[in-house]
């Protein structure tokens, strides 16, 4: 493995090994590009079969966070961190308090939270150790559940595609089939019931069909494998990745698709044969920003504003404005039109800051 001829294709600048020998942290951090601003990106916990795959992930996943900071509108750029370790038995108050250690030398060249294999709790436990952690609960100063704000951002998007696909954003009348009523498919019905939407359901989860039930009884729900083929105008994916595959897009009769999951499309060329089929895709990175630009705000000066956060987030339907645009103007599916409106920022504003020196 060439680690230095990795870092130079993908353009990474910095790889960081961090050990400590008493609590057994094992941990990587990698920034991908801080062009934007400081590094972002959250801290994954998994048990690597082996040191190459874990090296892999966080090159890749700090390029990933790249775009989505960059997308976001925020002055971030893009890293992320990752403990080699399972998550289940390897944890305790000492590797978080010796990562909070590492994390806090990179003096906010780097920040980070939760991911997969880490919760808030862990993140607390760092925090005696650095303030350059986020995603906290509120009653330590953070913007708490991020779903909430998600799905406010996913519903933006909706808005943005269904814009897109029908020439006007209002989703009154319109039938939006929703797969995954967790977290963030939760409050995403409960904006789409508000503005008149009609909503079409699925989860494998029926405690989370009979809240979602409970509270919005006009929801039709289907079985799970029916969600693809219904009559709708829009899909909205709020569970799963590589949803958008070989299998499932023949059976779509969407107009347009936009929802908080994370990497929807099973291969980029899906995004290609969606587009063909005169489907509005909605960058699934651009859409689930929410989060992120929660997270963003707990780093302002003076702490997390819920008004200014969700200010922020409704600024997702500007972002993907643009993205159609740079679409309809290359001739390239959205999911290269989101990549290039963030290429084309980091440009423009690299430009700009070597100017101001
Ligand atoms: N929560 C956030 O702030 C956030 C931010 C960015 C992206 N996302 C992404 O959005 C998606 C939803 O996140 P969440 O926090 O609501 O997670 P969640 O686990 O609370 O909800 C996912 C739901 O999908 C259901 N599900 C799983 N497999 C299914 C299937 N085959 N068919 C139908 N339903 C199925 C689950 O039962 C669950 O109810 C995930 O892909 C997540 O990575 C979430």
């Amino acid at each position: 493995m060439k680690i230095f001829e990795m870092m130079e294709k993908e353009g990474h600048e910095q790889l960081v090994f961090n050990h400590d020998k008493t609590s057994g942290l094992k941990a990587l951090i990698a920034i991908h590009d801080t062009t934007l601003g400081p590094a972002l990106g959250g801290c994954r916990m998994w048990p690597y079969e082996t040191e190459e795959e874990a090296i892999r992930d966080v090159l890749r996943l700090s390029k990933g966070m790249t775009y989505k900071s960059g997308a976001s509108g925020c002055d971030y750029g893009g890293g992320k961190s990752l403990i080699w370790g399972d998550p289940k038995k390897d944890k305790s108050e000492a590797m978080f308090r010796a990562f909070g250690r590492y994390v806090d030398c990179f003096k906010g060249r780097f920040s980070t939270g939760t991911d997969v294999g880490t919760t808030f709790h862990d993140f607390i436990i760092a925090r005696k150790e650095t303030p350059h952690v986020g995603a906290l609960p509120e009653e330590y100063g953070g913007g708490g559940n991020s779903s909430i704000i998600t799905a406010f951002g996913t519903w933006k998007g909706i808005k943005a595609a269904a814009s897109e696909a029908f020439g006007t954003d209002s989703l009154e009348g319109k039938t939006v089939s929703v797969q995954g009523l967790g977290k963030v498919g939760y409050y995403l019905v409960k904006h789409l019931i508000e503005e008149g939407a009609k909503v079409v359901g699925t989860d494998i989860v029926q405690d989370h069909i009979d809240k979602v039930v409970a509270d919005f009884p006009q929801v039709t729900i289907v079985k799970p494998e029916e969600i693809y083929s219904q009559e709708c105008d829009i899909f909205s994916p709020n569970a799963l990745g590589a949803i958008i595959n070989d299998d499932t897009i023949p059976q779509l009769k969407c107009k347009a698709i936009a929802g908080a999951a994370n990497n929807q499309l099973a291969e980029p060329r899906h995004g290609d044969i969606i587009r063909e089929k005169g489907i509005v895709y909605a960058p699934d990175y651009v859409v689930n920003a929410g989060g992120l630009i929660q997270v963003v705000d707990e780093m302002e000066p003076g702490g997390y504003n819920k008004g200014r956060a969700y200010r922020k987030a409704a600024t997702i339907y500007d972002m993907l404005i643009q993205i159609f645009d740079i679409s309809r103007r290359d001739n390239v599916p959205t999911h290269i039109a989101a990549d290039k409106l963030v290429e084309e920022r980091i440009a423009t504003i690299g430009i700009i800051k070597r100017t101001k020196k």
